[in-house]
């Protein structure tokens, strides 16, 4: 039996496209969110690695060990909780950080769990403190310690759990307690997909949806996802809805580059706030460094949003640069929006030359 997921809280802007589930675009990505190991594409040295644990834990009639997966938003941590218990033949339960609130809500949730059952927990390092600590003897001992009664009366009770796997996900795993970390037996990074895998997902998704897309125009469409499937798979409706109307349904190249120019999304999947970011780094602070809250209060964007959705992929495309001083935009950045390099940029070295990511 599944339980729906609570709603999260505290997330970015949900109307952006770029942003965190909404409630409708979650529904609909439920239809298309991939159900097993084979269907669910790229991560393949992590998918090795589950097939072997779940191979393991199932032969020996236990189940599988707690695990952790973080990264970016949209790289599908969700999805791979869902595929193991589907791979695990067992039921999910699934809950946020900010959902449980007090330690009787964490007791709710694991005195309801079933033997075998994942138990799923979204953001996981926005769990207090005091529900934290509730968390340790039942991830390490499958025990629970409920306090019966109040005062002078008042009496300890251990409850023994049904064993269950804990599946937390995360996308700032530095925020996660050492102890609450310790107690994971797996942990993995998510990372960004390449282009074709990111094609295989939109020409997956496309027959999903019932829309025919070639191969052309995937790579088209990957290419300006941000290496991310949830949006790929946003950008994939939207390009529907504009070869519907505008092209008798027919995707093509020419279609995709239409629709995505009308998003104003560039060649390499940057949207306006990408580009009003580098700018403000380039313009407003000479090509950095600039420290991330006065970056967020020039750019009146949530300085959350900007670390945990925006600056992942402009890392990755090597845009910006986290120095101990703060951020600051690379030659390729300069080059991509067009704009004169300083002169610092063209002395080797730089004057950034070798400054750790911060
Ligand atoms: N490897 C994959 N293959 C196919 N589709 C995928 C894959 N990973 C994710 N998706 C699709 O992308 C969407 C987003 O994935 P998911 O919700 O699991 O991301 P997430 O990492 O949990 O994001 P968040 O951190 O915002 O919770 C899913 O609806 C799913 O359809
Ligand atoms: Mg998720």
């Amino acid at each position: 039996m599944k339980e729906k997921k609570l709603e999260n809280t505290g997330q970015a802007d949900p109307g952006r496209l770029i942003g965190r589930e909404t409630q409708t675009e979650d529904t609909l990505s439920e239809s298309i969110r991939p159900r097993t190991l084979d269907e669910y594409i790229g991560q393949e040295t992590l998918k090795d690695n589950l097939r072997v644990y779940i191979k393991a834990a199932s032969a020996r009639g236990e189940p599988l060990e707690h695990l952790i997966f973080y990264g970016p938003p949209g790289l599908g941590k969700t999805t791979l909780a869902n595929v193991i218990a589907n791979e695990m033949g067992v039921a999910i339960k699934v809950t946020s950080g900010p959902a449980v609130e007090r330690p009787g809500d964490l007791a709710a949730l694991l005195t309801n769990l079933q033997e075998g059952d994942v138990f799923f927990i979204d953001e996981i390092h926005r769990l207090n403190h005091a529900v934290e600590e509730v968390l340790y003897a039942a991830m390490e001992d499958f025990e629970l310690d409920i306090m019966i009664g109040k005062g002078p009366s008042a009496r300890s009770l251990r409850l023994t759990l049904p064993k269950f796997t804990l599946i937390g996900a995360t996308t700032r795993v530095g925020l996660l307690s050492a102890p609450l970390r310790d107690r994971f037996g797996i942990l993995n990074k998510l990372e960004f997909y390449t282009d074709a895998e990111l094609s295989r997902i939109i020409q997956r998704s496309a027959r999903l949806l019932g829309v025919a897309v070639d191969t052309d125009s995937a790579l088209a469409i990957a290419s300006r996802s941000r290496a991310t499937p949830r949006i790929a798979n946003r950008l994939i409706r939207r390009i529907r809805d504009w070869a519907q109307v505008k092209n008798q349904g027919v995707i093509t190249p020419a279609v995709v580059d239409a629709a995505l120019q009308a998003l104003a999304i560039d060649r390499l999947g940057l949207d306006p706030v990408d580009r009003k970011i580098l700018t403000a780094i380039i313009e407003k602070f000479n090509g950095g460094p600039v420290g991330l809250d006065t970056l967020a209060a020039m750019t009146n964007e949530d300085a959350l949003t900007l670390e945990d959705v925006y600056e992942p992929y402009l890392l990755q495309l090597g845009f910006i640069d986290r120095t101990p001083r703060g951020r600051i935009c690379t030659s390729a950045a300069y080059a991509h929006l067009g704009k004169p390099q300083p002169d610092s940029l063209n002395v080797p070295g730089g004057l950034f030359e070798g400054t750790a990511n911060a």
